[in-house]
């Protein structure tokens, strides 16, 4: 379990990025942070590995102020996931994901072998475990990734954007495989975006920020979009579900409809 107690963060240039922002994760659940750019989503993830340091409040896991941990031993337990993968390029896809486990201590030879295993965990042929990440492609490497950041066996996950790079229909396969792994596995999970489908696709609980890390709504998906607390939720759902649900493409001079997965739904003029 994660607790976000009353946490603020003011940086040095004065930016209020977050302001009294208390919210529980539960562990072995997804809560989904999703606003617009700029509302804090990234400086709240960061504060549960220690990377950013809250100016006031607190987080706690499992009850204990992660301020009591030492940072070096508390980023390695926990996975971190970036939209860009973060992936070293110069070591191989294998190496990438044995990392950590080789800095706890594994011997390498374990740690590439338990590394095939993730590999194949992410829907990934283990074979590319020899390829350097920039011969991957960009859902692959993320897929990469993923399993770099499960190599520890952590119980939290921390993902920000890990979608964000790639293409509409890899980012749905990647949505589904998240889905599907999670129930496999459990993790108490952040994960931060600013897609609202993609929030209320993968969010047990989801907490809707707007400006200054302040929390709009917070509920289940179906909470939010049964009851939008305000007239700022309302548009956000609204805004952004409109303008992905009316997809259009042109073929041979005709307006195309398409649903959210690029099939086509009907002709708009003939
Ligand atoms: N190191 C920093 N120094 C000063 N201001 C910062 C720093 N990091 C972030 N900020 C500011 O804090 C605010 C929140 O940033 P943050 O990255 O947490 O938002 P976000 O919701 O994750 O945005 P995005 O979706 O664009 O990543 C922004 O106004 C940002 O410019």
């Amino acid at each position: 379990m994660i607790e976000f107690e009353h946490v603020s963060k003011a940086y040095a240039d004065g930016t209020e990025a977050v302001s009294d922002f208390s919210v529980t994760v539960p562990s072995r659940k997804t809560v989904v942070f999703v606003g617009s750019s700029g509302s804090g989503k990234t400086t709240l993830l960061r504060m549960v590995n220690r990377m950013v340091e809250p100016t006031a409040g607190r987080v706690l896991i499992d009850g204990e102020n992660v301020r009591d941990r030492d940072p070096v031993q508390l980023r390695r337990s926990i996975g971190y996931v970036l939209q860009q993968g973060g992936l070293l390029p110069h070591r191989t896809v294998i190496d990438n994901v044995a990392t950590v486990p080789v800095l706890e201590g594994r011997s390498r030879a374990e740690a590439r072998k338990d590394a095939r295993e993730l590999l194949e965990r992410v829907g990934l042929d283990p074979a590319l475990g020899k390829r350097y990440p920039p011969q991957l492609s960009g859902g692959q490497q993320q897929r990469v990734g993923v399993a770099r950041a499960l190599a520890a066996d952590p119980n939290i996950l921390l993902m920000d954007e890990p979608f964000g790079a790639v293409d509409p229909i890899v980012r749905r396969e990647l949505q589904r495989e998240l889905i599907r792994l999670q129930s496999e596995l459990g993790k108490t999970i952040v994960f931060v975006t600013h897609d609202i489908d993609e929030a209320f696709l993968l969010g047990d609980e989801v907490v809707v920020m707007r400006e200054g890390g302040r929390i709009a709504q917070r509920g289940t998906p179906a909470e939010i979009m049964a009851n939008p607390a305000d007239s700022f939720v309302r548009e956000f759902i609204g805004a952004d579900r409109a303008e992905r649900r009316l997809n259009t493409l042109e073929v041979d001079g005709r307006q195309i409809a398409v649903d959210e997965d690029g099939r086509a739904v009907g002709v708009l003029n003939s």
